[in-house]
Parts: C-alpha cells; sequence; structure tokens
C-alpha cells in the first residue's frame, strides 16, 4: 500500500490558480522570490495570492541563494509558513530565519545525497530536482530517480519535470513522502490550468489504487 504523498504547486503568480489549487485540494503552494525566475513575485503580488488561500493550504516562500535582508523582507511582508532553500545555501544559513525550511538539492551521478541530507539535517524535507547546468530549477526536466538512495534521513519530496502523465509511475517508483510540481500544470511560466491541476491530483492517487 503506498501512502498518498503531499501535494506543493510552485511557482504561483495568480490569486486565481491559487483559489483553483485550494478547490482541488493541493496541500502546500510555493512563491518564488528569486528575482531571476520568470516566476517571480513582487511581496505586493505574493500577498494577494495568499489572500486567496483559505486556512490549512501551507504557503512556501523559495529562494535562491538569497541574502538574509532579503528572506527578512519576505517574512516581514508575507504569511509564510515555511521556507525553501533551491540554492547552495549552508546548513546554518539555513537555520538562522528559524523558520521550517526544506532544502533542495538539484540530483546529478556522484553526488551523495546521504552524506547531503545529513549536513541538512535541521530541514523539514529534501527536495530533490532535476540537475540542468545553468538553470536553478523550474526547468521542467526530470532526473534519473535510480540516483535516490532507497532511504533517505529526511523527509523526501520530489520534483523536477513532473507531470499529470508521469507523476503516478514515480511516485511508485520513488515513494516519496511529497511531490512538486511547477512547468507540469501551467499552460505559461506562471500561469498554472486548473484541469493540468486536476489531471497532476488525480495522477497522484492513482499510485495508491
Ligand atoms: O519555479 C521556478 O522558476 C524556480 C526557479 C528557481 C529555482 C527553483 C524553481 N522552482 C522549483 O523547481 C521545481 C521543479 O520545477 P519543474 O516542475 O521541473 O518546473 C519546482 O517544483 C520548484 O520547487
Amino acid at each position: 500500500m503506498i501512502e498518498t504523498p503531499r501535494i506543493k504547486v510552485c511557482g504561483l503568480t495568480r490569486a486565481q490558480d491559487a483559489h483553483d489549487c485550494a478547490r482541488l485540494g493541493v496541500d502546500a503552494i510555493g512563491l518564488v522570490f528569486y528575482p531571476d525566475s520568470p516566476r517571480h513575485v513582487t511581496l505586493e503580488q505574493a500577498r494577494a495570492v495568499v489572500a486567496a488561500l483559505p486556512p490549512f493550504v501551507s504557503v512556501v516562500a523559495l529562494f535562491v541563494d538569497p541574502a538574509p535582508a532579503q528572506v527578512e523582507a519576505v517574512l516581514a511582508a508575507v504569511p509564510v509558513d515555511m521556507l525553501q532553500f533551491h540554492g547552495d545555501e549552508s546548513p546554518d544559513f539555513c537555520r538562522a530565519f528559524q523558520r521550517p525550511y526544506l532544502k533542495a538539492v538539484r540530483v546529478r551521478p556522484g553526488l551523495d545525497l546521504l552524506d547531503y541530507a545529513g549536513r541538512h539535517a535541521g530541514a523539514r524535507g529534501l527536495l530533490c530536482d532535476a540537475f540542468v547546468p545553468g538553470q536553478a530549477g523550474g526547468t521542467g526536466a526530470t532526473f534519473d530517480w535510480r540516483l535516490l538512495p532507497p532511504a533517505l534521513p529526511l523527509p523526501l519530496i520530489l520534483s523536477g519535470g513532473l507531470d499529470p502523465e508521469n507523476v503516478t509511475d514515480a511516485i511508485r517508483r520513488v515513494r516519496p513522502a511529497a511531490v512538486d510540481v511547477s512547468s507540469g500544470v501551467e499552460t505559461a511560466k506562471g500561469i498554472k490550468d486548473a484541469a493540468k491541476i486536476a489531471a497532476f491530483i488525480s495522477g497522484v492517487h492513482d499510485a495508491s489504487v
């Protein structure tokens, strides 16, 4: 019996998409505070997205090697539940904000994921994404799931190129605690599609039957 993983949809920019995510049963949404991303949101946009959510849908704020002041500015302006560090942030840096956080890692051959997870033991989960040279994330690329060790000391959040077509197979193979999707439920970067989100959620539930 496969336990149904939690579902995070990342890279929202519009209140309407937040409303759809909540209506369809998404557990968490992600806001990208990385200026180089096409899904980057201003503080004002972020507040509008969060305001469209009912209680009990978590808000994750995503950063890539931010300055501490950038994180503090978001925390002061937007009600977020969790931070996501998607760059080369050190464990000390991630812990400094005294908030629950996810540590993302871009999986590639030769990377010792057990060692990486051990160093980031303070994280609430290890988010495993694809490695695409020159790009920090949100690429729509998958990675070789066989590179993941059979057990990790942190909850595994599977990400990287997931979509309604491959998510059932991904869950059956990897058995993650949660899945995270961005490109696979979009019509354009930062523009989510309710039908694709519904199909993605249906694919997640199909893994358990
Ligand atoms: O979404 C982005 O633009 C982004 C930019 C920089 C770092 C991470 C980003 N998104 C994260 O990447 C994963 C995988 O995205 P995709 O599904 O392959 O498009 C996504 O879930 C976000 O957590």
